[in-house]
């Protein structure tokens, strides 16, 4: 489903949590949605969901706004970073009011995922870990088969091995069948393979929108003598400059490849790094 947002702002108290915001997402893919505390990433995501008005501008799904329109709301899952269900209902039947509610819901899935996330159907929500309920979320993201499937930073509470096993589960059901899947998180370094697309937002306005794939391309960190790198760098946007031992390693916009070439050292810059980067700058300029 194609999602335009056009001209987005909201507003809480006279400070706006999104500032005249204009991208669109055009393919089903996975996108990462980042941005530091406070950066308007949930409001977004609320936004797009139904949840809430914007004070301005819009967001179209497939040329419809999603606000009070419960046929196009059904092709939207927003997972948040806890309180998704009530708590006095049981597992079982969290899942049995989702599976009304999304015509794509994927019972046979939904029962799989009960089982590999060691969850007791018959426990009531009050009752189950932050954890636990986290990947309760998390079943019902992935099982909504929802086309566009929003995580907002799902896995409160949850290990590194269950983490693990959610970015598994997100990939094959990705690879099986794939949707628009809107994923924000501020665990970037090890969510950051998953993304196709990032966005990253800064006090309400988008800083980058750009492929993860030529992100990792067009950006590298180069190392090699004092000489060399500044030799290499001088005609490149350098980001972040580090001295050690008469060595220096320099984190740019430039080809890891041409680096190379000119006999330095060259490796991918993590996406954390360059998101830090870009909402300093922005702050600075
Ligand atoms: N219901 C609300 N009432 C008042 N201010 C709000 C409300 N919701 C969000 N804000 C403000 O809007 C701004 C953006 O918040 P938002 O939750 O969208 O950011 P975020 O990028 O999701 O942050 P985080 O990564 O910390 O979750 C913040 O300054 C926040 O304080």
């Amino acid at each position: 489903m194609k999602i335009e947002v056009k001209n987005l702002s909201k507003k809480y108290k006279g400070n706006y949590a999104l500032n005249n915001v204009s991208f669109t997402l055009e393919q089903p893919k996975i996108y990462g949605l980042l941005g530091r505390n406070g950066a308007g990433k949930t409001t977004f995501m609320d936004i797009l969901s139904g949840n809430i008005l914007a004070n301005q501008g819009q967001i179209l799904v497939d040329g419809e706004n999603p606000f009070d329109n419960q046929q196009l709301t059904e092709s939207i899952c927003l997972i948040k970073e806890g309180n998704n269900f009530k708590k006095d209902l049981s597992v079982k039947n969290v899942l049995k009011i989702y599976s009304y509610f999304y015509p794509t819901w994927d019972k046979e899935l939904a029962a799989v995922l009960v089982k590999e996330f060691n969850l007791s159907p018959k426990a009531k929500v009050k009752t189950l870990s932050k954890g636990m309920e986290s990947s309760l979320g998390i079943i019902v993201g992935l099982a909504s088969k929802a086309p566009i499937t929003i995580f907002d930073e799902p896995y409160i509470g949850l290990d590194a091995a269950a983490r693990k096993k959610f970015y598994q589960l997100l990939l094959e059901e990705y690879e099986a069948e794939k949707r628009t899947i809107i994923f924000s998180t501020h665990l970037i370094d090890e969510a950051s393979l998953l993304f196709e697309e990032v966005l990253i937002l800064q006090e309400g306005s988008v800083v980058l929108q750009e492929e993860a794939e030529l992100l990792r391309d067009n950006t590298c960190v180069v190392s090699g003598t004092i000489e060399e790198v500044e030799k290499f760098i001088k005609d490149k946007e350098v980001f972040e400059r580090k001295h050690l031992a008469g060595m220096m390693t320099a984190y740019i916009y430039g080809s890891m490849h041409e680096a190379k070439i000119h006999g330095l050292k060259a490796e991918g810059v993590p996406i954390q790094e360059l998101m830090i980067y870009l909402t300093e700058r922005k702050k600075g300029a």
